[in-house]
């Protein structure tokens, strides 16, 4: 547990060494203060008293070291422990933000928000209240069974081998409960995964039909989560016997090899008094830290976690980034992917979307469209053949300067729960007002900022609630004209868009092909016909035609299938596809 303090602390792991080696200072003064106790007692019972006083200077100091190095050790354990919590979240923070999106699944993501919350709670509080009763208590009770041996050697081994005994049951009854609390962990995060669906999916529930407080996934796993916990309470009702227990018996053996060698002559009776005066001291924090010991270990899994998440490789950064050598360009050159141990989604894709045209990519569905979208922004890094943005491939750019190349319109566009205007300067934090009401203008929002109570400064709720699909679309829109970056990457709305919307989105483009490269995964028949080219990929991710509208038609093949189903769909004609 200590090591995996240390590595979490990570440059500030000094501060652990001093907080224990005040510790220690605190365990060896409240050792050696037992350790006075036996000749004081001796001599007590001797009759000395004068020789009895003298022990009490020793003691005395011994006390007054220990309160001292308690005193220290407490203020740097509390501060360590405010230092750590504060500083694993923004350690955390700065990793999760370099690691591919593909580490974010839905369990870790249940699996992080406990590491985050919780964990470092824990891992703190480990610090401040944990760390000093184990390692203080370990110190003391090493320093009384040497001391001891000093005295009456007989009764020290045994002393040793009834704190070895004790450690090993510590150690099994804690090694019973492992999995146990594993296996309740893993059922809480699941719990918490199901909660949060329960509660964010209500309307899909409802629409079909599953609204009582009987959802089937969550209740499974609330009754999961209480099997575990019963069979761990059991666990640990059975740990705590044993301890206790063997305690017991450890302690009796002591007393009644003790008494024995008083009967047989071969202990001073007032020396074998003090010495059980002592053992009763001993065995105390003995068995404080055998009950510690569950709640060590899951500290020790905590801090598992903790550095699991900060071990995890970061997207790999180039050393040397290199310059931009022809911006707005981008070009993916026999690109292969495949996401995580599943079968390839893209296989040998090429194509080159030059500065200021607009491309269209159009396919069936699970095609690997978005997937595109998500290597050229770099959320995943390509299987095979490289990626080329403004010249350069994407491995050989730092994360800044690839995005500031990049606007992304995506059809779950993310609001946050700010004002609107807020989350349109949120495409270039610097923008001024004016700046912000001509992206919104020509995106559309203007009208829909008459409309809301508050006009600009209106929060759209979490997520965007406060608004409807096809506001949330012309808001990221607006974002992305705001930003004005070389190239836009845009995910246009599967859905059917009422005219309004739709004369928006089409005079958007518009707009941001004017000025940027505008690659677009295109639903609408308009958009296609539009488009300087079109990249057809079939269902197993491969491209099989590249070129205009018209070109494409006349060559016939899978375009052409694609645009006779498209147009009979929205109730087009073939006819129409000469407009
Ligand atoms: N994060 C992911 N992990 C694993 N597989 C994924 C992931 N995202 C997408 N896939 C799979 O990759 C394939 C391509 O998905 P992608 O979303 O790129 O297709 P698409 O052409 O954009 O589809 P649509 O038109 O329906 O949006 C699909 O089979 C999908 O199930």
């Amino acid at each position: 547990m200590i090591r995996g303090f240390y590595t979490i602390l990570g440059p500030e792991r000094s501060r652990l060494t001093v907080f224990l080696f005040w510790v220690v200072v605190y365990g060896t003064a409240q050792g050696l203060a037992m350790l006075t106790l036996v000749p004081f007692v001796r001599h007590l019972l001797d009759g000395d008293v004068e020789a009895a006083a003298a022990w009490l200077w020793p003691l005395a100091v011994l006390v007054a070291v220990g309160a001292c190095a308690c005193y220290i050790q407490a203020m740097q354990g509390m501060r360590m422990a405010v230092y750590s919590m504060r500083m694993l979240h923004h350690r955390l923070g700065d990793h999760m933000v370099t690691l591919p999106l593909g580490w974010f699944t839905r369990d870790r993501v249940g699996d992080v928000s406990q590491i985050a919350v919780k964990g470092t709670m824990f891992v703190g509080s480990t610090g401040a209240h944990f760390i000093t009763p184990v390692v203080a208590n370990t110190v003391s009770s090493v320093v009384v069974v040497i001391g001891l041996c000093f005295f009456d050697w007989r009764i020290g081994v045994l002393m040793i081998a009834g704190a070895v005994l004790l450690a090993l049951v510590g150690r099994a009854s804690s090694a019973m409960l492992a999995d146990a609390e594993n296996r309740k962990r893993g059922a809480t995060v699941d719990v918490n995964n199901r909660v949060l669906e329960f509660a964010r999916c209500q309307a899909v529930l409802r629409a079909f039909g599953d609204a009582g407080s009987h959802h089937v996934p969550l209740s499974e796993s609330l009754a999961q989560q209480a099997r575990i916990g019963k069979a761990m309470m059991w666990r640990s009702v059975l740990g705590i016997l044993l301890n206790g227990l063997s305690v017991q018996i450890v302690f009796s053996a002591v007393l009644a090899f003790g008494a024995w060698l008083a009967v047989t002559d071969r202990i001073e009776p007032a020396l074998l008094i003090a010495i059980f005066g002592l053992a009763a001291r001993f065995f105390g924090p003995i068995g404080e830290l055998a009950e510690l010991g569950s709640t060590l270990r899951m500290s020790t899994d905590e801090i598992n976690r903790i550095t699991g998440v900060l071990d995890t490789e970061r997207m790999p950064a180039p050393d040397r980034p290199k310059e931009l050598t022809d911006h707005g360009r981008i070009e993916l050159d026999s690109v292969a992917f495949t996401y995580d141990d599943s079968s390839p989604v893209l296989r040998d894709v090429s194509f080159v979307a030059r500065p200021g045209t607009m491309t269209a990519l159009v396919g069936p569905s699970g095609s690997g469209k978005t997937t595109i979208f998500r290597l050229i922004a770099r959320f995943y890094d390509v299987t095979d053949g490289a990626v080329r943005v403004g010249g350069v491939d994407v491995r050989d750019q730092d994360t800044v300067t690839l995005m500031r190349q990049l606007s992304q319109v995506f059809q779950d566009v993310y609001l946050f729960d700010d004002s609107l205007r807020e989350n349109i300067r949120i495409g270039r934090p610097d923008a001024t007002d004016d700046e912000i009401a001509a992206a919104a203008e020509t995106a559309g929002v203007t009208p829909i900022v008459g409309r809301l109570p508050d006009g600009w400064n209106t929060r759209v709720g979490e997520a965007g609630s406060a608004l409807s699909g096809g506001e949330r679309q012309r808001v990221s829109i607006a974002r992305a004209l705001l930003k004005n970056a070389p190239i836009v990457l845009f995910d246009e709305a599967t859905s059917a868009l009422d005219p309004e919307n739709e004369a928006h989105v089409a005079a958007s483009i518009r707009a941001l092909a004017d000025n940027s490269t505008v690659l677009v995964i295109a639903h609408k028949l308009s958009t296609v016909v539009a488009a300087d080219q079109i990249v057809v990929l079939d269902d197993t991710g491969r491209v099989v035609d590249i070129g205009r509208h018209h070109e494409l038609l006349t060559r016939g093949g899978r375009y052409a299938e694609f645009w006779a189903q498209r147009t009979a769909a929205a109730g087009w004609t073939m006819a129409a596809s000469g407009q």
